[in-house]
């Protein structure tokens, strides 16, 4: 914080000092300004209006106004005490009075002063005797000195406005006119206490005991009177002691006691050696330290009756840093605040929790260094009472800016004073203040009167549109700052008695409590709890709104988190429908294709069906249809797995081996069909079976049918050599049955020469069945193994059922399907054909020969 620093002295000093020195101007003039600033107001009258603020005329001859209308001079009526009118207008203002003190006081003690100064200083200066001329050069400087001494500077207009004219000196060295200041609530030049505290005083002490704060600060120069207008002497008490009168007199009428009680506490903000500020409790003399505008430790005094307050006052007072100057001889240093609250539960027969608060502070008055003389100790106080002082009217400067112009930010001059710190509330406009400015009258006074006036003048102008009018006003919670319960509410007993609170009151010492006083204790502590409850309740309030604001947040980001994380479950599901979109366009295309792939295949499957559906009528009635389809899985047909012709290697088809084994105890016939004859590594044909028909079914793929190729000439060998055959000699003939659908032509063509070869050697009766097989079902690529009486199925996947025939036209049909005679009729070379053992060659050739006998 800087350094207070003494304020700078109004123009014009130097001049007033110059003043002494001019000489001395023409008696029964007034000056006035040329271009006045104002106009000035017409005076009451010729004979009252520039009344002495002395109630006794100083001067026996006053000056005449030439300037003034007698016309306005006497129809203007002022009452004789000039008791200002308030209106109702101005209930809502900034109320700003006018105080003048007496000039007789002043005269009287500085005219005294300065004559035993004079003669002192002359008796020094004059050790010789004076020229008689030089005499009487001194005589009537004397003289005129005296005249300007008695000469007053501020003359009362009417009620509310007051001229300040300057000394002649200044007159004409300066050329400043006289000045009107207007716009005071009250002016009071000669008025007693009395007077001054009816008017100016007691709207506030009704506001007060009607529950409303306010707040009353002196202001004015050194030697004013501010401490005399506020504290007053045991002869003229102050506003203070007569506003405790009124508030106990108030009691006494009408309301019970113990309903009204009234705590007091007096602190001083001063400096010690110009370290800063510091914050005294006059009622015990403690420091207090400031916290948040709110004075930590401040004691309030329980005031029960006139005389406690009085003695409670006095005491204080007595407290108070005063030191002697050239301007005051008990000069108040500090600015001195009094705290008057009102703590009554009922009013007008309401209940209501008043807490009102009035504050009357006596601000030190400004200083300058030429006047007061101060030096050392007393130069800092005073730069720290010019700086209060300053920084007090540069709040309410702003304040004013503000309420003019409202763009204009409201300054934060009150951080610069522990003063303003404290009074921040008045001087920001939410709560009533009234000023009282003190001046001084004497001429020698005018820079002092005039710098005031000139500064405080315009606060009338200030409105207080945004009072708090709480229950619990700022002020309250400021003077229970270090209250345990609000500070720490946990450890509070509602119904109990706050202990602190009487011990502190206890430890005063000076206030003896009587029955009384513990009933008016006893209602402050319940009101303290009210409030108290009123603040536990709000903090209960305030905790539940933090805590579902913070519950609220939570669910908020929960809630969040739950859309993100639907928005990218909503991404999966589409991605997924997408997939599955695919899929299904894949599947549709897939089973077109396989529609496709499966009417090709059904026209094939169906040849092959009517190929391969061989019923084989052996000589042991055993029919066995071996339907081989080959599926598209054509790289197991590989030349290297491909069954040889006339080799054991089929591959393994355990289902035809199965079938095939079946036969060897059952004649029945079945149908085996081998979906996958490249699975078959070899097949053993069964005794039983004679022949196996495959029907290669290739399809489209080349390789497929180069492959399966390999598969065109399968030998079914007949390794049954059992003697008790029908004598059918099938292991000689190479039965083969082929077909093919899509081998090369090449290919073809070979098996065609082949079969050709065979179909010349072919009796008739062959012929005749291989034709009624083809005119079955087959096309041109069946094949029909010769020398075979073979008949081929019907296409059909249905299993052929059983059939009972007569033992006669069983064995005259298997007999004629051996052709034994064709074979009779063979040529003995065994072209073409592979050359069969001798065994088997000798009995075929007998079997043959007794078939042929038979059918015969
Ligand atoms: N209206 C008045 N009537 C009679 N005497 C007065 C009046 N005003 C002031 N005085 C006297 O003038 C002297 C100085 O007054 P006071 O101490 O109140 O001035 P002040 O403004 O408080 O000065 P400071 O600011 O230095 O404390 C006191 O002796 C006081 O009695």
């Amino acid at each position: 914080m800087e350094e207070p620093r003494q304020e700078p002295p109004p123009p014009g000093e130097d001049a007033a000092e110059e003043t002494e020195k001019s000489p001395p101007p023409c008696p029964n003039t007034v000056t006035v300004r040329r271009n006045p600033h104002r106009r000035a107001r017409p005076t009451p009258s010729a004979t009252t209006a520039l009344r002495s603020p002395s109630s006794r005329p100083l001067k026996p001859k006053l000056p005449d106004i030439s300037s003034f209308r007698m016309e306005e001079i006497l129809s203007f009526d002022i009452s004789e005490k000039h008791r200002p009118d308030i209106s109702e207008s101005e209930a809502e203002n900034l109320k700003v009075y006018l105080r003048i003190r007496p000039l007789s006081v002043s005269s009287a003690h500085g005219s005294r002063r300065n004559r035993d100064m004079v003669e002192s200083v002359s008796r020094a200066r004059n050790v010789w005797p004076l020229n008689p001329v030089r005499k009487k050069d001194a005589r009537e400087k004397s003289v005129r000195k005296k005249q300007l001494s008695s000469e007053i500077c501020i003359m009362v207009n009417d009620a509310t406005s007051v001229t300040l004219t300057p000394p002649v000196a200044l007159q004409e060295s300066k050329r400043i006119k006289s000045e009107v200041y207007g716009g005071f609530s009250g002016v009071f030049s000669d008025s007693t206490q009395e007077e001054v505290y009816e008017s100016m005083v007691r709207p506030l002490a009704d506001d007060f005991l009607r529950g409303k704060s306010g707040m009353l600060a002196a202001l004015g120069p050194s030697g004013s009177g501010k401490t005399h207008t506020v504290f007053g002497t045991p002869r003229e008490p102050g506003m203070v002691p007569l506003l405790l009168r009124q508030i106990f007199e108030h009691s006494k009428g009408g309301i019970i006691k113990s309903q009204r009680s009234f705590l007091l506490s007096m602190f001083e903000i001063c400096t010690e050696r110009g370290k800063g500020e510091k914050a005294f409790d006059l009622s015990n003399g403690s420091e207090l330290s400031m916290q948040q505008g709110t004075l930590k430790g401040l004691q309030e005094v329980i005031i029960t009756d006139l005389e406690q307050a009085d003695s409670l006052i006095a005491c204080g007072m007595l407290k108070r840093a005063t030191a002697m100057t050239n301007t005051n001889s008990q000069s108040s240093r500090s600015q001195c605040l009094i705290n008057i609250r009102n703590a009554s539960t009922k009013h007008d027969g309401e209940d209501r929790s008043s807490a009102s608060v009035l504050t009357i502070a006596d601000l030190a008055g400004a200083e300058r260094g030429r006047r007061t003389g101060n030096q050392g100790t007393r130069l800092l106080e005073s730069n720290f009472i010019n700086n209060t002082s300053m920084v007090f009217g540069l709040c309410l400067r702003s304040l004013l800016e503000h309420q003019k112009n409202p763009t204009k930010v409201l300054q934060k001059h009150y951080q610069n004073s522990l003063l303003t710190r404290y009074l921040r509330d008045y001087l920001e406009g939410k709560k009533r203040m009234t000023l009282v400015l003190t001046v001084k009258a004497g001429e020698d006074d005018y820079l002092d009167a005039s710098y005031l006036l000139r500064q405080a003048s315009p606060y009338t102008k200030i409105k207080f549109n945004k009072v708090e009018e709480s229950s619990n006003p700022i002020g309250m919670k400021r003077h229970y700052p270090t209250a345990p319960r609000v500070e720490e509410p946990k450890r509070m007993k509602y119904g109990g008695i706050d202990v602190s609170v009487v011990e502190d009151r206890k430890s005063s010492g000076k206030a003896s409590l009587s029955i009384e006083e513990d009933a008016s204790v006893k209602a402050d502590i319940n009101i303290s709890t009210s409030q108290n409850l009123d603040t536990i309740q709000t903090s209960g309030s305030d905790r539940y709104n933090r805590i579902m604001e913070g519950f609220a947040k939570a669910l908020w980001k929960v809630l969040k988190q739950c859309n993100d994380k639907l928005k990218v479950a909503d991404g999966e599901i589409r991605s997924l429908r997408e997939n599955l979109v695919e899929e299904n366009t894949r599947c549709s295309e897939l089973e077109k294709k396989l529609i496709n792939l499966r009417a090709n295949c059904t026209c094939t499957k169906e040849n092959v069906m009517e190929a391969t559906s061989v019923n084989l009528n052996l000589g042991l009635d055993s029919v066995v249809n071996v339907s081989h389809s080959l599926s598209a899985d054509v790289d197991r047909h590989k030349p290297g797995n491909s069954n040889e012709v006339g080799g054991e290697n089929f591959g393994t088809v355990s289902d035809a081996v199965d079938i095939v084994d079946g036969l060897k105890e059952s004649d029945a016939n079945v149908v085996v069909s081998a979906s996958d004859a490249a699975n078959a590594s070899q097949l053993s044909v069964p005794k039983s079976s004679q022949l196996i028909y495959l029907e290669e079914s290739f399809g489209e793929n080349e390789n497929a049918g180069k492959h399966l190729m390999d598969l065109r000439c399968l030998k079914l060998v007949d390794d049954l050599s059992d003697a008790d055959s029908k004598g059918a000699d099938l292991s000689s003939q190479p039965l083969i049955m082929v077909r093919k659908n899509s081998c090369s032509s090449v290919e073809l063509d070979q098996l065609l020469s082949e079969d050709d070869e065979k179909s010349r050697d072919q009796p008739a009766s062959a012929d005749k069945d291989l034709k009624s097989t083809q005119a079955c079902s087959f096309g041109s690529s069946v094949e029909a193994e010769p020398g075979l009486n073979s008949s081929y199925k019907c296409p059909s996947l249905e299993k052929p059922k059983r059939r009972l025939l007569p033992a006669s036209s069983i064995l005259l049909r298997d007999m004629r399907a051996l052709n034994v005679e064709d074979e009779m009729e063979k040529p003995k070379g065994n072209r073409g054909q592979k050359k069969l053992p001798a065994e088997e060659r000798t009995r075929t050739q007998g079997s043959n020969t007794l078939l042929r006998l038979l059918i015969k």
